[in-house]
């Protein structure tokens, strides 16, 4: 796909790069949820083909060899990507669904007597491995940076595990020249989106005042992110306004992406991963560039994913750690998706809701089912800690800790909530 024009570029590129990302917030609030039933005849349905849907995917990137499938199907239950010691094992991405961890699912659920709990879940890709010159068609190449493009944040797997045994691309482990060589990549794969869409704006003329406007607030933004590409910066480093973000997104941009570090570890190294001087490097890095980071070994929950439950226990005991680091990486990633969880609790389930950070109410009951949202009446609602104190919504209401909110509200994480609407 993405062609690279880019080469007159490179002088500029020489320098080390110095990356500056944006915030990505990984405090997972284990606060609140809220939850109740919606009374009507709608029937609810999976959230999976809802609208907030695309904003749900999470890809897996990074040199090629370096663990990637591996975790994945450590993550992914019954994940079957193929994982093995040559580069570009994998060529179409591997997709897999999975269920994000939240201890106040099941304190609900008890409460609630209630008959299952139904936890949120995002979406994993595991994409195929990146090399230098990609851009440019080198590896696999154009394909894969069409594949990042499609997903919503990237998870970036850095190579910390010394073995002879397993081959690295670039002959050493290096986390800062990987996570260099990735950067790069993906800067000249947006730096070549750019210049082709500056062209065709200069040919534009408008329609009406209204794209015309639309379309300066477009230009002047890619110019500023053409500015700081340049400089080897990600496009997410740049201040534009709300309106120009709006504007630029249909370009979808590689750097615009919010991105943790998955440092791969040796299976010795997972009790004390900063022992690790590539974990510090890494542990550096994410911290310069304000972006996450997540301490993993890729090899060792892969093997607990084939082990009886009863031997996990004794195999991470073994290794010096009472429990997995999937969880971490789950929530954090859901975290930097900027998702939010509310609940619905009730004798027949307790759900985990998905929606976007700012939603409010009619359309965090329209991730339900789209009538919720059509004929929302209002919401009843409670913040989890209160509802675990009252221990039901009958408590709740009678403590008047149980409000009744409307269209306007915005739905807080971890909110219990009971809709009422009309059909
Ligand atoms: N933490 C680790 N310690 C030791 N070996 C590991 C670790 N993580 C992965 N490996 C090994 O590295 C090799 C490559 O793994 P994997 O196939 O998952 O890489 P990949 O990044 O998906 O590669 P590709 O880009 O070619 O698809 C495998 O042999 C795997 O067992
Ligand atoms: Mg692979």
């Amino acid at each position: 796909m993405a062609r690279i024009g880019c080469t007159h570029l490179m002088p500029s590129l020489l320098s080390p790069l110095k990356h500056h990302t944006s915030h990505c917030q990984l405090m997972f609030g284990l606060a609140g949820v809220g939850g109740t039933v919606g009374f009507g005849r709608a029937k609810a349905r999976p959230f999976s083909s809802s609208r907030i849907c695309m904003s749900l995917k999470a890809g897996i990137v990074g040199l090629p060899n370096v663990g990637k499938s591996t975790l994945f199907n450590a993550v992914v239950e019954n994940g079957k990507a193929q994982a093995a010691n040559f580069p570009f094992c994998t060529i179409e991405p591997n997709v897999g669904i999975v269920a994000v961890p939240d201890p106040r699912l099941n304190v609900l659920s008890d409460l609630s007597k209630s008959q299952r709990a139904v936890p949120a879940s995002i979406e994993f890709v595991d994409i195929a491995g990146l090399v230098k010159g990609a851009s440019q068609g080198e590896g696999l190449g154009n394909k894969f940076l069409s594949h990042i493009r499609e997903v919503d944040s990237l998870l970036q797997v850095v190579r910390c595990f010394e073995d002879n045994d397993v081959i690295h691309v670039n002959g050493k482990v290096d986390p800062r020249s990987d996570i260099d060589v990735i950067n790069l990549e993906l800067v000249f794969s947006d730096l070549d989106q750019i210049e082709k869409r500056l062209d065709k704006l200069k040919k534009s003329k408008g329609r009406d005042s209204q794209s015309k406007v639309k379309e300066d607030a477009e230009r002047s933004a890619l110019e500023k992110i053409k500015i700081a590409l340049l400089d080897g910066k990600p496009a997410r480093s740049v201040t534009i306004t709300d309106f120009e973000k709006e504007a630029v997104k249909h370009l979808c941009l590689l750097t615009m992406k919010p991105i943790i570090y998955v440092a791969n570890v040796a299976e010795s190294e997972v009790a004390d991963p900063g022992s690790n001087p590539h974990v510090k490097e890494v542990m550096g890095l994410a911290s310069e560039l304000q972006s996450g980071l997540v301490t993993v070994s890729a090899q060792v929950e892969s093997e607990l994913t084939e082990l009886p439950s009863e031997e996990r226990t004794e195999y991470l005991q073994s290794l010096g750690v009472s429990e997995s680091g999937l969880g971490n990486l789950i929530r954090a990633t859901y975290s930097l998706l900027g998702l939010r969880t509310y609940f619905t609790s009730g004798e027949k389930e307790t759900k985990a809701w998905t929606i976007l950070a700012g939603m409010t109410a009619p359309q965090a009951a329209g991730v339900i089912h789209s009538d919720f949202e059509k004929g929302f009446i209002r919401a009843e609602t409670v913040a989890y800690d209160d509802f675990v104190a009252a221990g039901s919504l009958a408590a709740a209401r009678e403590k008047g800790v149980l409000r009744s909110e409307g269209k306007e509200y915005i739905v807080q994480e971890g909110d219990v909530m009971l809709f009422r609407f009309n059909v």
